[in-house]
């Protein structure tokens, strides 16, 4: 037996952090049998690990707004499950949720085919259980794996850390990265990178490791944040986020350190204004937009922060934060603002003149590295 997404019977329950239904990206794909299923071109994102360790909940939770308490009632997973993540999202790719118990010696699977246009693997190993047999499981499935795409970029979640306290967590993962590399070393792989990230469904560290996994796979990484300081700098802003809003993974933010505090901040804020803004909002008949380009909102802390939200795009917001003084010169911010949304355009422009040019000379996009394939569209 496999999970069936029941959409329809999922209705919004007015939480802020629970986004209704129908702003999301759609109806769930289902499931394809992998052999049957034609080989599609979008980059993907493979997730790996044991039985149990938590791989369809992380989709489910990230993806579907599936709420934490309800991945509990998750049945196993016993074949892989492709999940477009396309249909109202900057960030377009195709998450393959493998059972636990995927053997690799299984003549059926198209190894080639699986890893050869992957762009990320994640391989996800419950924290709160005994780890030796999902190092075990890692090395095979890297070496594998690296193989055939030496691209790939390797994330290891250690997950569930929720249950775990702070010394406990930090020496798991000690513990874990050390055994991981010294597996890696001793099978002749010294070359490969393996990422580690402490994840939990229950608080916003897989938001957070999952943006940093999908920003490896964006190209235009460095320019986004280039740009991000440059608005920071000229607005006296402390911290930026380029969000994309759906999901509430960032795709980039400028190079300070993230703390996770303002990262949850920041979501909270997006959770509030797609609420009030769902409740209150004008509906139109054919299109009812929660995000659009009104959408913007300033919300002043008690600590003297100031959040401001701003709509870049249909899919992206940015989200900074301030010092109020600095809120005085707000008529700088906009401005500053309206030139950085104009600089996005002109990147993602680019990159679509690109994207059809090699199009049109029939260069197919198979690899990771073309991860935003035609997500933008310019406002
Ligand atoms: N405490 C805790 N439990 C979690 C977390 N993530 C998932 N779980 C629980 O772990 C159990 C297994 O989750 P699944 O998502 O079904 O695991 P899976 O890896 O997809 O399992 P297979 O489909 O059998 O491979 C569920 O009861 C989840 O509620 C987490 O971050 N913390």
């Amino acid at each position: 037996m496999s999970y069936q997404d029941d959409e329809e019977e999922v209705t919004f329950d007015g939480t802020a952090g629970s986004f209704p239904k129908d702003f999301g990206y759609g109806a769930f794909d289902g499931e394809h049998d992998i052999l049957s299923a034609s080989v599609d071109q979008k980059p993907r994102i493979l997730l790996m690990g044991l039985r149990r360790s938590g791989k369809s909940s992380i989709q489910k939770v990230v993806f579907h707004k599936m709420s934490p308490n309800e991945t509990l009632f998750l049945e196993s997973t016993n074949k892989i499950v492709k999940d477009d993540i396309n249909n109202s999202s900057f960030v377009q790719f195709q998450i393959w949720d493998f059972p636990g118990q995927i053997d690799f010696f299984d003549s059926t699977f198209d190894y080639d085919m699986i890893f050869g246009g992957c762009g990320a693997l994640i391989f996800v190993i419950d924290a709160q259980d005994d780890y030796m047999e999902a190092l075990n499981k890692l090395n095979l499935t890297v070496t594998k794996a690296y193989k055939i795409n030496p691209n790939i970029k390797f994330e290891v979640f250690i997950h569930k850390v929720d249950g775990l306290g702070d010394d406990f967590k930090m020496e798991s993962q000690r513990d874990i990265h050390q055994r991981a590399t010294d597996d890696l070393n001793d099978s002749g792989y010294d070359q490969i990178h393996l990422s580690f990230h402490l994840t939990s469904i229950y608080d916003h560290s897989i938001f957070e490791a999952f943006s940093k996994v999908v920003q490896k796979l964006i190209p235009q990484l460095p320019v986004l944040e280039n740009l991000l300081n440059i608005v920071n700098t000229n607005s006296a802003i402390e911290k930026s986020f380029l969000f994309d809003v759906v999901s509430k993974i960032y795709i980039a933010t400028d190079s300070t350190p993230v703390d996770m505090q303002s990262y949850e901040l920041c979501c909270d804020m997006i959770d509030v204004v797609i609420d009030v803004s769902w409740i209150y909002g004008v509906k139109e008949e054919q299109d009812p937009a929660a995000f659009d380009e009104q959408s913007s909102s300033l919300i002043k802390l008690n600590n003297g922060t100031v959040l401001y939200l701003r709509e870049v795009n249909k899919f992206l917001a940015l989200v900074c934060i301030l010092r109020d003084d600095n809120c005085d010169r707000k008529g700088l911010i906009d401005y500053n603002f309206l030139c950085f949304r104009n600089a996005i355009q002109q990147v993602f422009e680019l990159r679509n003149q690109n994207q059809s040019a090699l199009n049109s000379v029939g260069s197919p996009v198979v690899n990771g590295n073309n991860l935003i394939d035609g997500g933008i569209s310019p406002t």
